[in-house]
């Protein structure tokens, strides 16, 4: 049996995305995508091959222990096709720092500079690591590659990647880097395709999934985002709290009393939607309920949104094309119709009907900005960067 099938891991906070690709002749083609959830205990495994599913509880050691997830993992897809097919994976690493303007294949020295990077991504980094690791163990001689979320910003200018903070630590890599720059990617090459004439433009993305982010992008290159130096940056998001006065860092170190973990507790995992409602991180929730706390946590979302993407059109000289992606930029017509209200002033006019649908163009005709709904597919970009590094080795 030759290698034909190309393996991709995203790894979140909480989740592990996996996809699965057969590589065609003109490039990987995805056959199937799963995820391992590890907000349910026991650690649950969902699998979608074509029109069939299966989905099986982990062990409970499973649970706690990426090692254990990813063998008994491993052993559940060895039913459906032979593992010996696969001639690499492809992992979604968040931060690439300065070290990486673009997809590498993993050995120590790659491995050893990614860890560096931990401490500027203390919710995802860890998690790709575990896993690259774990698959070192598992299949010694497997070709491992790193796709970087932050890598696509590389184009940014000097000046939008600087703080204003002393020059010596801007040196130390204290810069703005953004990130979802996968998403970015795959969601900008939809756009060329799709919408040949918007693509060169001026054009905000806006990644609003459990982590969120915009981009503001000219002639298909970023130029600016909304989150800078660390996943917290930018808008508010699912449990991240979003920018925040640099003061009340100081104010619950120092006379509130609280510790250093205490503070990245609260900052990653009990703000956002879930830390204003104070129901639920998930928009879906939140847009059912009656609740007012729920319907301010939506609106604090949608006012942080469209204030973000009026900063990135002054950064772009104006603005063509706004395309919402991920979950909620996909899925939520509420959400959209709460950015986009806030931007009439800027000529964006909503057609209501197709954004109620979740039509790929949500503007009226006569809107001098367009907006798109474009699904984003992180786990394929990976995939393509897997094979092309691949394709060059072999
Ligand atoms: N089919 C859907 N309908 C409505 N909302 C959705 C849907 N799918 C996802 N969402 C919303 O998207 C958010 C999660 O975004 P997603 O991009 O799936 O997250 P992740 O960053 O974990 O990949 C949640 O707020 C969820 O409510
Ligand atoms: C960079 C980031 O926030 O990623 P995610 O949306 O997967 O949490
Ligand atoms: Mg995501």
């Amino acid at each position: 049996m030759s290698a034909d099938l190309l393996l991709t891991l995203n790894a979140g906070s909480s989740t592990v995305k996996i996809g699965l690709f057969e590589i065609a002749p003109d490039g990987p083609r995805r056959a199937a995508r799963g995820v391992i959830d590890f907000r349910r205990d026991p650690a649950r495994l969902r699998m979608q091959e074509g029109p069939g599913l299966f989905e099986v509880d982990l062990a409970p050691e499973a649970s706690k222990d990426m090692q254990a997830a990813l063998v008994e993992t491993f052993g559940h897809l060895a039913g459906h096709f032979d593992p010996s097919r696969i001639a690499a994976i492809g992992h979604r690493v968040v931060h690439g720092g300065d070290a990486f303007a673009g997809p590498v294949r993993i050995d120590d020295a790659a491995l050893a500079a990614m860890e560096a990077l931990t401490a500027l991504a203390p919710l995802h980094q860890p998690q790709s690591l575990r896993l690259i690791r774990a698959i070192r163990e598992l299949r010694p001689g497997l070709a491992q590659f790193a796709s970087f979320d932050t890598a696509f910003h590389r184009t940014n200018p000097e000046l939008v990647r600087r703080f204003a903070i002393p020059r010596a630590l801007h040196a130390e890599g204290v810069k703005r880097y953004g990130f979802h720059g996968l998403s970015y990617k795959f969601v900008s090459g939809e756009l060329a395709r799709r919408a040949p004439e918007a693509a060169p433009g001026r054009v905000v993305i806006a990644h609003l999934g459990s982590g969120a982010s915009l981009c503001g992008l000219r002639d298909g290159a970023s130029q600016d985002s909304s989150m800078g130096f660390s996943t917290l940056d930018g808008i508010p998001m699912a449990t991240r709290c979003g920018a925040l006065d640099p003061g009340v860092l100081l104010h619950l170190l120092g006379t509130a009393g609280r510790s250093l973990g205490e503070v990245e507790d609260i900052l990653y995992h009990q703000s956002g939607l879930l830390g204003v409602s104070g129901l639920s991180a998930d928009s879906r929730e939140l847009l059912e309920s009656g609740r007012p706390e729920a319907r301010e946590a939506i609106d604090l979302f949608t006012f942080r949104a469209a204030g973000e993407v009026a900063r990135l059109a002054a950064t772009l000289g104006g603005l063509d094309t706004l395309v919402f992606t991920a979950g909620i930029g996909e899925n939520q017509p509420t959400v959209r119709l709460g950015v986009c209200g806030r931007l009439a002033w800027l000529g964006l006019e909503l057609d209501a009907a197709a954004n109620d649908r979740n039509a790929e163009i949500i503007s009226t005709p006569s809107s001098r900005i367009a907006a798109f709904v474009i699904p984003t597919d992180e786990e394929q970009v990976i995939a393509d960067e897997a094979l092309s590094l691949l394709g060059r080795a072999g």
